[in-house]
Formats: structure tokens, C-alpha cells, sequence
């Protein structure tokens, strides 16, 4: 199980930095293998970096979705978000926490999206439907989002872009909306991957109105019904998804360069969920969509290819 903050914080001794970093790389490789493999391609000053955020996100996200979620209140999110300000103020409270520290003083980044991410944990903690896209997306700016806007202040951006010497006054272009673009399109890939594991949990992330729009209730939902209402649904989603991805896809030249191969891999693979999903026939109530290991790797190239042209 996850490490999860003290409380009340007491004064300990902790790892060192390269430790930090260690364990960070360990819980990254452990629970997100494909995730860790992509990093793999980032330089190996940015790739720590990467660790230490992921790390974070990973356990914030645990708070309210791991084994240990059952006791987790409003009071333990204000908990962790003082742990996160001490982050900040350089003085982390816990081994994983050290590690950040480090990145947030390399890579000068907003504390907000952090911020912005745990709000989105207590959204999980109230709430188990949304009404409308609108507020399904907020959502999916604060749990994923969000990691977009993390990472790009480490992966850093291509300041020769755009700056050519005639288009020099003009301001470089900061492509913030592409940034929560993939993490908006990953949270909903992961919605409909999970569509019957959630329901069994009692939760339905698929905006109500969406299912109402295809005569679809959640009755049928919670039963698993797989019939051309669904189909239609599913595929309404699916779009919805990929315009994040292209949107996505539009920013990634704007990326120093040596963060667009991994940022190329990272959405291939996420975006193959989907067709994942297309090739099980929408059944997400009893299959869940996985791309296998052999495809992940034949993409690779491919990947490189886009990350040498756009
Ligand atoms: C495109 C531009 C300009 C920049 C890219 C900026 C980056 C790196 C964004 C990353 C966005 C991202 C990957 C967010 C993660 C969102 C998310 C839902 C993570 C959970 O996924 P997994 O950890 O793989 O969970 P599963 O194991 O459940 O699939």
C-alpha cells in the first residue's frame, strides 16, 4: 500500500535526494509500467523530475481511490494540501516528498495545478455523477489536466519556436489548452476503460445528460445493457475523446525537442485504448480495454516518426 501522510506530522529523519527520487521511479514503474517505459525517452535530468511529480499525483490519487480511500475525509485533503505548501516552502514531510522539493527548485513550476488536483480528489469524495459535460471536463482538468501543465514546466519548451527573426516580436506561443488537452483525453479514455467497474462502485462519470441524449438510463448502465443505444453512446465518447487527443497532437511541436518522443508514445498508446474499446464491441462491462505489450512497442517508431516531422 501506498504511503499516505502523517498525521499529525512529526519530525523525522528522511531519505536523501537520489533516494527519493529512487522510490518515486519504483512506484512509477510498479503502477504504470507503460507510463515509466515512455519516460524512459525523456533526457535524464527531466526524467527524475517527471518520477517526482508522477509520484505525487499517483498518491493523491490514491487518497481517494486506493485500499485505504475508506478513510479518507475532507480533513485528510486539507492534510495533504499543507504537505503539498510545505513542498513547496522546501520542506518536505515525507521520503517521496523530498524528491519533489528537489524538482520544484530545478523546474520553477505553479503550486496551482497541484492545488487544482487535489480539489479535484474531494470532487471524488462528494460526488459520484455529473450532470453535464461541462462539469465532467472540470472535473477532468483537476485530476488530469492538470499533469499537463506539471509536466510541461519540466519537459520545457521549444523557445526557437516560433521566434523566427521575422516573427520575432511577436510573443512565443504557450500551448496551454493542448498541455490539458492529453490529460483531459487520457481521464476520459480511463472513464470509458471503466465504465463497469465504476458502476459497480456505484459511479457513473459519463455525463447524465449524454445518456439521456441516447435514450440510454442508468438502470441499463448498472445491468450492463450492450445494445445500439450504448453503441451509440460509446461512440459519441469516443469522439469526444479524440478531439482531445488531436488537440493534443497540435501542441506537441511546441515541446523542447527532446520531449516530443515520449509525449508521441504516451498518446499513441493512450488514444489505442479507444480502439481498444471500438474492437471489443463497446463491451467495457466485463473487458477491459488493454493494449498489449508487442503493440506499445511496435508504436514506438512510428512515434518517433511524428515526433521528428510535427
Ligand atoms: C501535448 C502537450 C503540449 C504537452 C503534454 C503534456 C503532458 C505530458 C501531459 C500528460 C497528461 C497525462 C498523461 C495525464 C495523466 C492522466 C491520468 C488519468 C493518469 C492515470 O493514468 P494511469 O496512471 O495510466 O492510470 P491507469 O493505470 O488507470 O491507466
Amino acid at each position: 500500500m501506498l504511503q499516505l501522510p502523517d498525521s499529525p506530522p512529526r519530525m523525522k529523519t528522511l531519505v536523501s535526494v537520489d533516494e527519493s527520487y529512487n522510490l518515486c521511479r519504483h512506484l512509477i514503474a510498479k503502477y504504470s509500467t507503460t507510463f515509466y517505459l515512455s519516460t524512459l525517452l525523456l533526457s535524464k535530468e527531466k526524467r527524475p523530475a517527471i518520477w517526482a511529480i508522477y509520484a505525487w499525483c499517483r498518491r493523491t490519487d490514491e487518497l481517494v481511490d486506493g485500499p485505504a480511500s475508506a478513510m479518507t475525509t475532507p480533513e485528510t485533503l486539507d492534510l495533504w494540501e499543507q504537505q503539498l505548501e510545505a513542498i513547496f516552502a522546501g520542506q518536505p514531510k515525507d521520503n517521496f516528498d523530498v524528491a519533489l522539493a528537489d524538482t520544484v527548485q530545478r523546474f520553477p513550476m505553479d503550486i496551482q495545478p497541484f492545488r487544482d488536483m487535489i480539489a479535484g480528489q474531494r470532487m471524488d469524495l462528494y460526488r459520484s455523477r455529473y450532470e453535464t459535460f461541462e462539469e465532467l471536463y472540470l472535473y477532468c482538468y483537476r485530476v488530469a489536466g492538470t499533469v499537463g501543465l506539471m509536466s510541461t514546466a519540466v519537459m520545457g519548451l521549444d523557445t526557437t519556436r516560433n521566434t523566427a527573426p521575422w516573427n520575432r516580436e511577436q510573443q512565443p506561443y504557450v500551448p496551454i489548452e493542448e498541455e490539458i488537452a492529453l490529460g483531459i483525453a487520457k481521464q476520459l479514455t480511463n472513464i470509458l476503460r471503466d465504465v463497469g467497474e465504476d458502476a459497480r462502485r456505484g459511479r457513473i462519470y459519463i455525463p447524465l445528460e449524454d445518456l439521456a441524449r441516447f435514450n440510454y438510463t442508468e438502470q441499463d448502465l448498472f445491468k450492463g445493457v450492450i445494445d445500439e443505444r450504448w453503441r451509440s453512446l460509446m461512440r459519441f465518447q469516443i469522439e469526444r475523446a479524440r478531439q482531445f487527443y488531436t488537440k493534443a497532437e497540435r501542441g506537441i511541436s511546441y515541446l523542447s525537442a527532446d520531449a516530443r518522443w515520449p509525449v508521441w508514445a504516451a498518446l499513441t498508446h493512450y488514444s489505442g485504448i479507444l480502439s481498444i474499446i471500438e474492437r471489443n464491441d463497446y463491451n467495457a462491462f466485463t473487458q477491459r480495454a488493454y493494449v498489449p505489450q508487442w503493440q506499445k512497442l511496435r508504436s514506438l517508431p512510428l512515434a518517433w516518426m511524428r515526433s521528428q516531422v510535427f
